[in-house]
């Protein structure tokens, strides 16, 4: 069947030219719309297919008010415009688009972004289709076990984490009622850890005596429909004093949702999801949270059964171990340490699409974790017990990396003295992590690209393609956008990949992370040498905080470990170097880009120290008050260190 088009462009030629290019293409044309109002009319006598929508329009409205509307309602939309201002390209990116073609352009890239556009929306739509599903027969198995309200609502804010965002999730009857409080929250503390708060946590976070917190109570509105409210629209805001209200200021929110169900007896259960983030809820939340209404409502009527028929058993003290909850609907993150609420809309991100064969994309400066969270997918998926088979594509020499991607034929090349299998076959029925993919030559760009779609492969050298069942997962720390505009990466090869980006934030943006990580890397590096852990110092704790870690955990982690083998052993772990210092401070203007420069400060750093024991035991490794003793490692760790790092113990004798 033909997929219909609407154009919405407002230069006649162009429209024209369009409407012909694709007509002959096998596009059915709905209409060509000059303005946001004319689009409008089309939209409403029929739904496109796809929409082709220029940025600049007649009238006051843009492209891209269409376009956020567009995007509500699942509509597949590309971009075709001359409009190269910055400004407006961010603010047009931040609509989600499925292409971009910059006029003039040819024919054939308007083809292949038109493919790719259909290719993903189509996929982005099934998957959802299917989470849904998996959705709701998760709150289905919920409402009908046997347990409490708060540990149903509990499963419920987990199975809900990766559609919709939140830092803090709660429920109850409205209107409230001054005289007995049953509202159940959640705060989000980890990727699946949850901080109970009811009505005696409020009290403790809101500093607010009884008398004065069933006041707020009292002037809470219920609302009759689902709503959205945001610090950035200050006018659609609760009104002060209001629980919402407070609500927001003690826990540092600036968003949230309101959702409100009826479960029967006339009465209005309101579930509501409240963000760290501005801006963070639109309609398209609302919409969903429509489709899975029915779940919702009769989860809602088992809670409130609970809530009363057991107020005697809600009224016991909570124990301070029982606070603190896991819902353990995800174990795939174990190792990954952090509750920042960017990490963990990452992972909300990598949960969502690790069960299907999506391509995933992962973007982020080096250091920050990206192929922790590429095994975190393999390991969620079904393909978990096949093979993950990494490869650094910035590591391999360009003449090589056709071959060690797909393989080769006896005699393909000089010095190919057998026929050798790729990484694409020896990842077959797994997962393939292609790091640094920024990296790939253009040729094999294509080649990758081929793969993508025909799922096959060919061999250097081969004349028959090999079929392979392999899931790809790339990343870069570059910027692909970039890359893409100066002509470095295939924009087709692009916008088959970028299906599903998952981008992990820089170390200084989540810069609450540290301590966690700090003292995780201390307790790992002290178990591997053999030492006590005795805490970080508050003077190391002070100054990784003020620290911008451009070499991200990565460089965390070296710190942590020079700190650990340097360590005596009975005090905290101190800084064993200065963060500011002029190697730092330089490296902070450049940027670390990679491990091995990490490494060699490290290195350096460690060299500069162990080099000072030597000189005061002049050379003597082993005994009392050798250097190893001093340093509190075991004499042979010391001389393994000291080869590696090139120092000779006869220099100090
Ligand atoms: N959230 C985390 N918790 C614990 N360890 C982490 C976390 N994120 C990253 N790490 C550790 O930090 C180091 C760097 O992580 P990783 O190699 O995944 O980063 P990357 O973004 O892939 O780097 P590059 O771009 O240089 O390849 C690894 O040793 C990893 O185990």
């Amino acid at each position: 069947m033909n997929k219909k088009l609407l154009i919405v462009e407002d230069e006649f030629i162009v429209a024209n030219d369009l409407q012909l290019i694709l007509t002959q293409a096998g596009y059915h044309i709905i209409g060509i719309a000059a303005s946001v109002g004319e689009a409008d009319t089309y939209l409403q006598q029929q739904t496109p297919d796809l929409v082709i929508l220029d940025i600049r329009l007649n009238g006051k409205r843009s492209g891209i008010t269409l376009a956020r509307k567009l995007r509500e309602d699942n509509i597949a939309f590309i971009y075709v415009s001359a409009n190269s201002n910055q400004k407006v390209l961010e603010e047009a990116k931040t609509t989600e688009p499925y292409g971009f073609l910059v006029k003039p352009f040819r024919e054939k890239d308007l083809l292949i972004t038109l493919d790719i556009a259909w290719y993903r929306h189509t996929h982005s739509l099934e998957s959802k289709l299917r989470n849904e599903e998996r959705l709701q027969s998760l709150l289905t198995e919920i409402c009908n076990e046997e347990s409490d309200a708060q540990s149903k609502f509990l499963k419920l804010a987990s199975a809900m984490q990766s559609f919709i965002p939140f830092d803090f999730i709660a429920t109850g009857v409205r209107p409230l009622n001054g005289e007995r409080f049953t509202d159940i929250g959640y705060l989000r503390v980890g990727f699946d850890e949850y901080q109970h708060i009811g009505e005696k946590e409020l009290l403790t976070i809101t500093g607010l005596s009884n008398s004065s917190f069933y006041a707020v109570i009292e002037n809470s509105p219920a609302d009759s429909h689902g709503n959205i409210y945001s610090s950035e629209a200050p006018n659609n805001h609760s009104p002060n004093n209001s629980l919402q209200r407070t609500l927001l200021d003690c826990l540092r929110m600036e968003s949230y949702l309101v959702f409100p169900v009826s479960p029967g007896y006339g009465l209005s259960v309101h579930y509501f999801f409240y963000s760290r983030k501005p801006g963070i809820y639109s309609k398209s939340h609302l919409t969903f949270l429509h489709r899975i209404k029915q779940c919702l409502e009769d989860l809602a009527e088992k809670i409130i059964y609970y809530e009363t028929s057991t107020s005697v058993e809600k009224d016991r003290p909570v124990s301070p171990e029982k606070k603190k909850n896991k819902a353990e609907f995800y174990p795939g993150f174990k190792s990954i340490i952090g509750n920042h609420h960017l990490l963990l809309a990452a992972l909300d991100l990598a949960t969502q699409v690790a069960p299907y064969n999506t391509s995933v994309l992962i973007l982020g400066e080096s250091g920050t974790g990206k192929e922790k969270v590429a095994q975190s997918i393999h390991e969620l998926s079904t393909r978990k017990k096949g093979p993950f088979i990494k490869v650094n594509c910035a590591a391999i020499p360009e003449t090589l990396v056709e071959s060690e991607l797909f393989g080769h034929e006896k005699g393909a090349f000089t010095g190919a003295i057998e026929k050798r299998k790729g990484k694409f076959e020896q990842a077959e029925g797994g997962t393939i992590f292609l790091d640094e993919i920024g990296e790939l030559p253009l040729a094999i760009q294509m080649k990758l690209l081929r793969v993508l779609q025909e799922r096959e492969i060919e061999y250097v050298g081969g004349h028959s393609p090999v079929k392979v069942n392999v899931r790809v997962v790339a990343a870069t720390n570059r910027n692909l956008d970039k890359e893409v505009a100066e002509g470095r990466f295939r924009l087709d090869l692009y916008y088959r990949l970028n299906v599903f980006p998952i981008t992990l934030p820089p170390l200084r943006e989540r810069k609450t992370d540290i301590e966690a990580l700090t003292v995780f890397f201390g307790n790992k590096f002290c178990k591997e040498f053999d030492k006590p852990f005795n805490g970080i110092s508050d003077a190391m704790i002070q100054k990784i905080y003020a620290y911008d870690w451009p070499g991200n955990i990565r460089e965390l982690e070296n710190v942590v470990e020079q700190s650990v083998v340097l360590n005596d052993g009975r005090s905290k772990l101190q800084l064993m170097r200065d963060l500011s210092s002029p190697a730092f401070s330089v490296i902070g203007k450049t940027g670390i880009n990679t491990f091995d420069e990490v490494k060699h400060i490290q290195q350096e750093t460690e060299r500069e120290y162990i080099t000072s024991i030597l000189k005061k035991t002049k050379g003597r490794i082993r005994g009392v008050n050798g250097a190893a003793e001093l340093l509190n490692i075991k004499p042979t760790t010391l001389e393994s260190k000291m080869i590696r790092l090139n120092i000779r113990k006869q220099d100090f004798e």
